[in-house]
């Protein structure tokens, strides 16, 4: 989907007068290591600041929505996962009734191979040492690039930018508006978008896009037929989120021995419940050892087969782990995992009881907080 067919040149004159009746784009990245569903998290943060546009705007805004490329948690070395459109994971229809995005590709037949207005990386503001009170107001600024400022978005090297400039940024989405009041791009691509905060994280216009961005039906039907076929009864769901989060959060992520105690100690709880479905990121080899400490239990985890993997891929297999989560009678997941967050926030879509939600697995030997009950907001 990253190609240019359109044969639209960056010679080609549109008069003045045109120009003003065109909608204008927002494109934009996020830090690369970042995985998916912070990017799922940034999307709202950036759809947000698109419905603020278009309350301020003389001219139509509309959000070019970044293809999924290459993302350091998608392990299949035997798969090409670049450029993938958000149709591959997401309803668009759903999507689009909420916020005015185009895919990338959508884009291109637009714009042609004329240049961006604009490019922006973001940057955090330099933190002074002798600076004991941090100044958290709102703010941005011109700057000098810190690091190495992105050139090749996407390895598109077609993708190219009259302006390019850094700013020192601190603060909400919509605080984005300055920026382009400033510039006056018709077309402007924001790097490092994670760097704006939300809006109103939690509030309504939070939980109207959020709710917009339901998985493609194609998802939702594989996920429906494994169910059929293997949870036929009550289920509970353990997403455990280990291999990064390992050295990264190692007080949040049991050994596989007590995530099976923490189980079965939910497991009395709940009497009627004798199915355990697995979602992880752990080795085969941690999950086969899951598995026998929780025998008797029935174990189940989704694994795509051949066929199936090369239509959905790394990403599609992760959001059918989310799709059967958010619907199980019981859930528990890890702490500070943006996978499990996307899942209680499903769940409180769906109108899960509470008590049956917001679950997470401590370290061991640890008392640990349970996760904060961000409910819906109507
Ligand atoms: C340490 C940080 O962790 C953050 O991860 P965290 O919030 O859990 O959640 P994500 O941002 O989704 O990144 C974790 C990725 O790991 C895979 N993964 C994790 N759990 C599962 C699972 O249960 N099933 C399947 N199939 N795949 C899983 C999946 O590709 C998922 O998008 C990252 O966003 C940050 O970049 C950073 O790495």
């Amino acid at each position: 989907i990253c190609t240019v067919d359109n044969g639209l040149s960056d010679k080609e004159e549109t008069s003045q007068s045109i120009l003003d009746t065109l909608p204008r784009y927002v494109l934009y990245d996020v830090n690369r290591p970042e995985g998916f569903n912070l990017r799922r998290d940034v999307f709202i943060r950036m759809a947000s600041f698109i419905h603020h546009m278009n309350k301020v705007s003389d001219y139509h805004w509309i959000l070019v929505l970044p293809p999924w490329h290459r993302l350091y948690h998608w392990r299949s070395s035997n798969l090409v996962q670049d450029c993938l459109p958000w149709s591959l994971f997401f309803n668009l229809d759903s999507i689009k009734k909420s916020t005015p995005v185009v895919e990338l590709h959508e884009f291109f037949q637009m714009n042609g191979l004329r240049p961006l207005d604009a490019q922006v990386t973001l940057q955090n503001f330099n933190m002074k040492s002798f600076e004991q009170y941090p100044d958290f107001s709102d703010k941005w600024e011109v700057v000098n690039c810190k690091g190495q400022v992105q050139k090749e978005f996407w390895n598109l090297n077609n993708l190219t930018f009259t302006k390019s400039l850094c700013i020192s940024f601190q603060g909400i989405s919509t605080l984005l508006a300055d920026i382009v009041q400033e510039l006056q791009p018709r077309t402007i691509i924001f790097d490092h978008a994670e760097l704006a905060l939300h809006n109103y994280y939690g509030r309504q216009e939070y939980w109207m896009i959020r709710k917009s961005m339901q998985f493609s039906n194609n998802l939702h039907a594989i996920a429906k037929k494994f169910k059929k076929i293997n949870l036929t009864q009550d289920y509970l769901c353990a997403h455990l989120r280990r291999r990064d989060f390992l050295y990264g959060h190692p007080s949040d992520v049991p050994s596989i021995k007590d995530t099976a105690k923490q189980i079965i100690e939910k497991l009395s709880l709940w009497n009627d419940i004798k199915t355990v479905y697995i979602a992880t990121d752990a080795s085969k080899t941690e999950v086969e050892e899951l598995k026998n400490y929780l025998h008797p239990y029935k174990v189940f985890k989704f694994e795509a087969g051949k066929k199936t993997l090369n239509n959905i891929l790394d990403g599609g297999v992760a959001i059918i782990d989310q799709i059967i989560c958010s619907q199980a009678n019981y859930f528990i997941g890890t702490s500070k995992s943006t996978f499990s967050f996307r899942i209680q926030e499903e769940r409180e879509i769906l109108g899960m009881p509470l008590e049956t939600t917001f679950n997470s697995f401590c370290g061991d030997n640890i008392e640990c907080t349970q996760p904060t009950k961000w409910r819906l907001v109507e």
